[in-house]
Order: structure tokens, then C-alpha cells, then sequence
């Protein structure tokens, strides 16, 4: 009885939690953008900014252009990144120490993911973690993977 009251509790706040980012996403279609923790992630290759839910001005999140991938991607190919075959989007695999400092790193990366609403694609076998970075509402690279590559590298540095 006692679990069942819990349950009922977990799902009932989460599913308020779901409800207002619902209607968070709802006022924002109606502005024609996506918000998700203060980025807008559009559909359309728009470079244009626009004012969240919130009221913010955040910039729209496109693909890269050329000019950005020869200024910006190219540094993290430099460093081992590569590109996936068939995909916009590139790999790269991280061996740390031991599971204990791999899942670490994963819980910092996380918190950042979280704080900018941008998720790694990554696996994890004991000491590797295998990341893939790429931007699925826009179906490809964009600012926000070259930020993450760079905090990945920022951190996996850190450990050296
Ligand atoms: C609804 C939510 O804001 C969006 O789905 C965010 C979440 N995290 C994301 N992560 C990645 N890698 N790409 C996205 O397009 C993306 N979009």
C-alpha cells in the first residue's frame, strides 16, 4: 500500500512537471521556435533570434556552414573527433582510468547537457565512453556539438 502511495506520488509530479514544460512548448510553437531550457532549437534553417516562453532572446540553433566547419570542426578532427560515415555528425571514443572515473566524467558532461539542453549519443563500457555528437532537430552539426566536443575535451584534459 505504502509503495503504491509512493508511485502514485512519483508520477503525479512528474506528470505536472511534463504538463507545464508542455504548455512551455505550446506558447513557443506559437512563436515558431522549440524552447528547451532557454535554447531554441528551430526547424527551419532560420539564423534568425527569437523570444522564448520566458520572454529571453535566444539564438536559433542551425547547422554549420562551411566557414564554421573549417573554423571550428576541424580543430576537434585535430584532436581525434572524427566524422561518422552516412551521419552529419562525429565520434569520438574517451578511455579513462577505471569505470568509477569514466562515470564521473559522464555525470559532468551530464550536468552541462542538462544546463544547455543538448545531449551526447554515448555508450559506456567500463573505462570508455563512446560519444557521438550531433543535433537531431536539425538533423546535423551545429554550435551546440562543437561546444559540447570542446567541454568533453576541457574535462578529458583535466584527468591528464
Ligand atoms: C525537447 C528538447 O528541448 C530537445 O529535444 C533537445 C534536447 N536535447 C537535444 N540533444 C541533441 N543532441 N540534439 C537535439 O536536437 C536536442 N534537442
Amino acid at each position: 500500500m505504502l509503495l503504491t502511495k509512493f508511485a502514485q506520488n512519483v508520477i503525479k509530479n512528474n506528470f505536472q512537471k511534463a504538463a507545464n514544460l508542455l504548455v512551455k512548448v505550446e506558447s513557443a510553437a506559437a512563436t515558431g521556435g522549440f524552447v528547451g531550457l532557454g535554447r531554441l532549437y528551430s526547424t527551419q534553417n532560420r539564423t534568425t533570434a527569437t523570444t522564448s516562453a520566458t520572454g529571453k532572446k535566444s539564438k536559433m540553433v542551425v547547422k554549420l556552414n562551411e566557414q564554421e566547419r573549417a573554423e571550428k570542426l576541424q580543430p576537434l578532427l585535430d584532436v581525434g573527433w572524427t566524422l561518422v560515415d552516412g551521419r552529419d555528425a562525429i565520434y569520438k571514443q574517451f578511455v579513462l582510468k577505471d569505470f568509477n572515473q569514466a562515470f564521473s566524467f559522464m555525470t559532468g558532461v551530464a550536468l552541462l547537457a542538462e544546463k544547455i539542453n543538448h545531449h551526447p549519443e554515448w555508450f559506456n563500457c567500463y573505462n570508455k565512453i563512446n560519444v557521438t555528437l550531433s543535433t537531431h532537430d536539425v538533423g546535423g552539426l551545429s554550435s551546440q556539438d562543437i561546444r559540447m566536443a570542446n567541454y568533453f575535451e576541457k574535462q578529458a584534459d583535466l584527468l591528464k
